[in-house]
């Protein structure tokens, strides 16, 4: 299943409204790539969770980010805003990912870096949007502004009634 998120920010004084889309890695492995691009399309930023006790999760990473910016830069100039997010910090006995490697793997790709434990604690994912909203230009929040529940309907719309389509 997937879902929307609406979630207000305050960050440096700027009020936020984000639209979080949050799509499960199982049904990205089970989906075809256009579906895939539909959301890259929809997203103006990228939050890319791996497990740290999860070697798979974390290898995809770099051919997911590829595939991210082949289809946002491609349109623009403008550099991506990505976070990469190492989830289950607090299950130390069973880390396979170093934080190094982490950290290493988003400096190689420009992206923004975290370690949580969305079990343990809310602060963690509230720092992840945080930072997440700092790499996003103020041009393209005011830009955004007049984008309502409407659009956003209306693109899952386009998304869903595409698969009903394809499984037919
Ligand atoms: N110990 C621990 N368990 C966690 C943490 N985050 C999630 N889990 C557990 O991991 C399992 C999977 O969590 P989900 O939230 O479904 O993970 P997901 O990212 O949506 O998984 P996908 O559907 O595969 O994308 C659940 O049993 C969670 O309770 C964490 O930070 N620490």
């Amino acid at each position: 299943m997937e879902f929307i998120y609406s979630h207000n920010l305050t960050v440096d004084g700027r009020e936020i409204l984000l639209h979080i889309w949050d799509v499960p890695n199982s049904q990205e492995q089970a989906e075809d790539g256009s579906s895939e691009e539909k959301r890259i399309q929809w997203a103006d930023s990228f939050v890319l969770v791996y497990s740290i006790c999860d070697r798979a999760s974390f290898n995809i990473l770099p051919l997911k980010i590829q595939f991210i910016k082949a289809a946002k830069e491609g349109q623009s100039q403008e550099k991506v805003p990505i976070v990469i997010v190492g989830n289950k910090r607090d299950l130390h006995h069973q880390r396979v990912v170093s934080s190094e490697e982490g950290r290493l793997l988003a400096l190689s790709l420009d992206c923004g870096f975290y370690e949580v434990s969305a079990a343990e604690a809310y602060h963690g994912a509230l720092m992840v949007f945080h930072g997440l909203a700092k790499l996003i230009p103020d041009t393209k929040l005011a830009l955004k502004k007049g984008t309502g529940i409407r659009g956003i309907v209306k693109t899952m719309s386009a998304v869903f009634a595409r698969k009903r389509t394809d499984s037919l």
